[in-house]
């Protein structure tokens, strides 16, 4: 595609024999090599967080927070006096059932100030992950005119256009699937987790309209019988499938494992899958590397500067969202209306900062209370997971900017409302008191013209309501705090918004607290761990297979496994690794049974003379 190779005009181009392929079957040696890798942090000396220590929760405002207000009339003039609008939107933020104190406040605009400046910074291209040494430039995705250089500036619009023109082309069936007796594309199978799944599912969900151009469906794990699920649900409709593989580093596990298990499928299916295929993924990764050399049908650019959770205003989040018919520059537009209102520096009139400091009022700075999310709308339901990702893998964080150890973060969880009603809204009225609430109002019921009354002068959206508000009421009423975001309803506009306004919620309360929002160090140690984890997998298949080849074959205990596996310290791991195996028919128990460890013994089934597992 023209527009596309001049957005990779200035790769370099690579010798093909010198390319890592993403899909290069396990080779020994880099197999499972997991490639995110963060520089080591320094660890100073154990301090009370800047954020705990300084900002003052004062035994007075600590007193007035445990005595919310009561009184209507004063409950109403708070509601007035701190209710925020935003018109272009048609976007609400009611902070009135947050108990913050006007000192508190006072505070807080001092300590925001230097939140704002960071954010300022921010924007204009400042290093704002150190640990990365990265700009982080997601506001630039709706402004391009923020870019710091001219060529960001030019690529993020050319990206844009580039997406929209491959949507319509394969919308209107100038770009077909090259098998299908459709003639045109119907399907999407997006593969890919975290950042690079959360954004488009909730996209999706939000906004596609009921019969979409193209319907999606997403692999977002490395779970064998989920692939085999979604792939079963296509059915011949494989052939008019486009599969999008999204990943910003290229090399993520599970997502290469998806596109393995895809690519299976369409062999066996007949079909060429590299006619069908679109990848997402930073220039010259090894996903990039792979859909360049297999001809695939597009790619479309990641930035080194737009992080996993902040990418759906990126072609990760925007290509999916065009296939399926969603105006995305309307959602580009209320992206780019709510950054406008989240830079005023005015605390009262900014609704992120407004947000941040909620966070921080109910938290006392430090995560103490949960953030639960309950929109009462069907179509938000998957704000509440997206949001997980965005607030705890920015938030999160063991070292704040010092390096002072500090354990910071804010769970969130939810689903939606009424529904929750019937599930877990007993405890949080009346159990243990660790949470606030965000409600997610939406004005609009449904499309004008379907409404009727299911009882006189009542609709059922009209129960939807009562059921926010009365919810609302009966937590403040015992004691619980809650933030209330309406929305006059569910648009691409709209949605983008939402995301914009808790983008920047994050950033601003990340700096609140002196920590970088835009790594994710943490989740290298379970990616490491799993690595190693199936390395001993390999030397465990090794010993078996040396075992099994002798005439006659010699069954071995836990013990001799891991013995010959010189990790007698691995030896529950080694159990667990057999148990796996055995009940996924990969080696043979001669003695004993997997619920008894003492009493196994194991062999392979087949004896592999070369010892493909040796490494
Ligand atoms: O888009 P990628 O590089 O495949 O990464 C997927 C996800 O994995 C993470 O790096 C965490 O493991 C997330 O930050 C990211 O969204």
């Amino acid at each position: 595609m023209a527009s596309l190779s001049t957005l990779y005009s200035s790769s370099p181009s690579l010798k093909q024999s010198t390319v890592k392929a993403f899909t290069s079957p396990t080779t020994r040696g880099d197999s499972f090599s997991f490639p995110h890798t963060s520089k080591p942090t320094t660890h100073l000396p154990l301090t009370l967080s800047a954020s705990r220590a300084d900002i003052s929760h004062s035994d007075a405002a600590a007193a007035a927070k445990k005595e919310l207000i009561k009184d209507p009339d004063a409950l109403w003039k708070r509601y007035l006096d701190w209710l925020y609008q935003q018109k272009d939107i048609g976007l609400y933020l009611d902070v009135s059932r947050v108990g913050f104190t006007d000192e508190f406040v006072v505070e807080m605009e001092e300590r925001f100030k230097s939140a704002f400046k960071a954010m300022e910074e921010l924007e204009k291209g400042s290093i704002a992950n150190p640990d990365e040494g990265r700009m982080v430039g997601h506001y630039w995705l709706r402004n391009s005119g923020l870019a710091p250089r001219p060529g960001l500036k030019t690529l993020i619009e050319n990206t844009l256009d580039s997406i929209c023109s491959f949507a319509d082309d394969i919308v209107s069936g100038k770009i077909k699937p090259p098998s299908s007796t459709v003639g045109r594309f119907t399907q999407i199978l997006s593969v890919g987790i975290g950042g690079s799944a959360l954004g488009p599912q909730f996209v999706a969900e939000a906004l596609a309209p009921d019969n979409p151009p193209l319907k999606i469906r997403f692999i977002d794990n490395t779970d064998p019988a989920g692939i085999d699920h979604q792939i079963a649900q296509l059915g011949p409709e494989l052939a008019s499938t486009l599969v999008i593989v999204i990943s910003k580093s290229g090399g993520t596990p599970e997502t290469r494992n998806g596109l393995l298990e895809v690519q299976k499928a369409f062999r066996d299916a007949g079909l060429n899958f590299a006619k069908q295929g679109v990848a997402i993924t930073q220039e010259n990764s090894l996903l990039d590397n792979t859909a360049r050399i297999e001809g695939w049908l597009a790619r479309f650019p990641m930035y080194d500067w737009v992080g996993g959770r902040t990418s759906v205003m990126s072609a990760v989040g925007l290509l999916p969202a065009a296939l399926q018919g969603i105006d995305i520059r309307e959602m580009l537009a209320g992206a780019g209306i709510m950054d406008e209102a989240t830079r005023t520096t005015s605390l009262k009139n900014n609704p992120a900062a407004l947000l941040a400091m909620c966070w921080y009022w109910a938290s006392d700075g430090v995560g103490s209370k949960d953030m639960v999310i309950l929109p009462y709308k069907d179509s938000l339901l998957l704000f509440s997971r997206y949001l997980q990702q965005l607030v705890m893998e920015s938030l999160g964080k063991e070292f704040d900017l010092d390096g002072n150890t500090v354990n910071q973060g804010l769970t969130v969880y939810g689903n939606k409302g009424s529904t929750d009603q019937h599930a877990y809204i007993q405890q949080l009225r009346e159990g243990v008191h660790n949470f606030f609430a965000t409600f997610i109002e939406v004005l609009r019921d449904r499309p004008p013209g379907h409404d009727w009354d299911l009882e006189p002068g009542v609709t059922c959206g009209d129960y939807l309501f009562g059921m926010l508000q009365g919810t609302r009421s009966a937590l403040y009423a015992n004691g619980r705090e809650s933030i209330s975001v309406t929305i006059e309803e569910v648009t691409p506009r709209s949605v983008g918004a939402l995301i914009a306004l808790y983008e920047r919620a994050v950033g601003l309360y990340a700096s609140l607290v002196n920590i970088n929002a835009y790594h994710q160090p943490g989740v290298e140690a379970g990616k490491k761990a799993a690595a190693e984890v199936l390395a001993l997998q390999k030397r465990v298949l090794s010993v078996l297979n040396e075992a099994s080849c002798k005439d006659p074959v010699e069954p071995l205990t836990l013990d001799e496994i891991a013995d010959r596996c010189h990790a007698p310290e691995e030896i529950e791991m080694i159990y667990k690794i057999i148990a796996h195996m055995s009940a996924n028919d990969r080696v043979l128990i001669a003695e004993g049974s997997c619920g008894s460890p003492r009493s196994v013994k194991v062999f392979l089934g087949e004896c592999n003379v070369d010892d493909m597992y040796a490494q």
